[in-house]
């Protein structure tokens, strides 16, 4: 089919010129094959070609790169998209050369020739690329600041798309230091419109990613972030005989189907890995722990279906672009709503019927607990601002363990969580409290009769004693001292971005 693209307008009306809705439709239609617009799409597409800002709040899944994807199509000159994992870039990148769109990325892992062609293109008179993507360290090296600068002054920087922009917050759960940086682009490169992305982020986050973006008068586009094809469900782990006879079993019942199995540590992907095998499941484990080799195999296996299910941490998924995951399963627990939400909303992109477990155990709940109350202790000795961001940490894990430990509205209680007031009715009984909810009163009252559920610190005092667990979580300690490599290292060198995921995630420990 051929490609429909505006028509290029003369430089001096570049800026006036908007495309209207008719014309819009047709790129979408020639390019990606869809009829209509999906959800706040249209809204935020008008927005940014007729030079807003704009704020735009989509569920994961929601159709968010069209949003900077259109009106690359639609204005002669680049869109510069700023995502957070080279993964991410490489995928977007990929796919929208497949569709004949002239889509390039920048970074330290391209050889230096593709990288020179690419500026090339940049400095000629018409350059030929619609989409430029880049991570935030690049945005911030003076080099490549001096380009966009030249581009800008040229009348030919459309549009900057921030995707994954929570990541700017340090109140959001994925804050990124080198998202900070991105905070000049409005002073650096004045009249470019900025559309800022995230399919996750609370009240207080998007007021945070609105102010350092420093957008005037954004429009804001917020969509629910109601998940209805997403059946949520959490399992006992100290009422269950077996977990991994459980899970194998909750995985089958699905047919054989793709699915992601999350743990905390590296270890327990292996273990569970072996146990779903020995079940009769087709899988393997992923983590930063197996070299480049193995991992690329793994995650090639399990796009192309050769494998069906992947058992790793949390790191896995971000940017990886398999759209029928039917079950996404939390062997252990997150480490807050939001990255729950974020994770569980890997199942069921292609709108499919999906569902999301989440095995709950009070091991797991004591754990969590020791190593974010001990990392409070420690922060609090160095400084107080650390101290409040630790506390902070474990207010959201308590979210999580009420999560887990209620017995009303799953969903209900995702969706309060990001601000959301909505009726019971809303979930069909599609989750396990709604559906089943004399069941789950049953197991909640077994749960609190075997291991005393309201006595947390009694608990986990027991469970830990102190040395012991020092010893035991001693290169989680080690890691969080490597924070200081060069973010411009960690973004640009292969695996990096895992490991940085694994620490900013306060969960990988080995
Ligand atoms: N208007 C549309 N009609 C039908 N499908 C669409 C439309 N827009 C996007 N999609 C499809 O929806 C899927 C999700 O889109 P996309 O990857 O942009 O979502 P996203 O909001 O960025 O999700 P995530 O937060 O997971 O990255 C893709 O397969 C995309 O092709």
């Amino acid at each position: 089919m051929k490609k429909f693209l505006i028509p290029i307008p003369k430089e001096s009306d570049n800026k006036k010129k908007s495309c209207g809705k008719e014309d819009l439709m047709k790129i979408l239609k020639q390019n990606f094959g869809f009829s209509e617009f999906r959800g706040k799409q249209f809204e935020a597409i008008e927005a940014v070609l007729s030079g807003k800002d704009c704020f735009c709040l989509m569920p994961t899944g929601g159709g968010k790169s069209m949003c900077y994807q259109i009106p690359a199509l639609a204005k002669q000159g680049i869109v510069l998209v700023v995502c957070p994992l080279i993964a991410l870039m490489e995928n977007q990148v990929m796919a929208l050369k497949e569709k004949g769109i002239a889509a390039e990325f920048l970074s330290s892992t391209q050889k230096s020739r593709v990288r020179e062609k690419v500026h090339e293109d940049l400095s000629s008179g018409k350059p030929s690329l619609r989409l430029l993507y880049v991570t935030p360290e690049l945005i911030a090296t003076p080099g490549f600041m001096s380009k966009l600068t030249k581009l800008y002054t040229r009348g030919l920087l459309n549009l900057i798309a921030i995707d994954e922009a929570h990541c700017i917050s340090s109140w959001g759960h994925d804050f990124r230091p080198s998202y900070r940086n991105l905070s000049s682009l409005r002073n650096r490169l004045p009249d470019v419109p900025i559309l800022a992305l995230t399919a996750t982020a609370v009240p207080k986050v998007q007021k945070d990613v609105m102010e350092s973006l420093c957008l005037q008068h954004p429009l804001i586009l917020r969509s629910s972030f109601n998940r209805p094809n997403i059946y949520y469900e959490v399992r006992f782990k100290d009422l269950l005989d077996d977990v991994y006879t459980d899970l194998s079993n909750q995985l089958k019942s699905g047919g054989d189907t793709c699915s992601i199995v999350y743990c905390l540590e590296r270890t327990t992907c292996d273990n569970v890995s072996f146990h779903l095998k020995k079940n009769g499941i087709s899988c393997a484990a992923y983590h930063a722990g197996l070299n480049n080799k193995l991992r690329s195999s793994v995650l090639n296996d399990w796009l192309c279906s050769r494998i069906q299910v992947v058992v790793a941490t949390v790191a896995f998924g971000m940017g990886i672009d398999r759209k029928d995951v039917r079950t996404v399963c939390h062997f252990n627990m997150p480490k807050s709503m939001e990255a729950f939400y974020q994770e569980s909303g890997r199942a069921g992109r292609d709108q499919l019927p999906s569902k999301s477990l989440l095995y709950y155990g009070i091991d797991d709940r004591n754990k969590m607990a020791f190593i974010l109350s001990n990392a409070g202790n420690k922060k609090l000795q160095s400084s107080v601002s650390q101290g409040d961001s630790s506390k902070k940490s474990l207010e959201d894990f308590n979210q999580m363990v009420e999560y887990c430990e209620g017995s009303c509205c799953r969903r209900k209680k995702i969706l309060e969580f990001f601000g959301e007031k909505v009726p019971t009715s809303l979930c069909r009984k599609s989750c396990d409290a709604c559906k089943h909810p004399n069941l789950v009163a049953k197991y909640l009252e077994e749960l609190k009769c075997e291991n005393g559920v309201q006595g947390r610190n009694r608990i986990f005092m027991s469970s830990y004693p102190d040395t012991a667990a020092e010893d035991h979580f001693t290169e989680f300690w080690n890691r969080d001292d490597e924070a200081s490599v060069s973010e411009e290292d960690i973004s640009d060198s292969d695996g990096t971005s895992d490991f940085t995921q694994d620490l900013i995630l306060l969960c990988t420990v080995d």
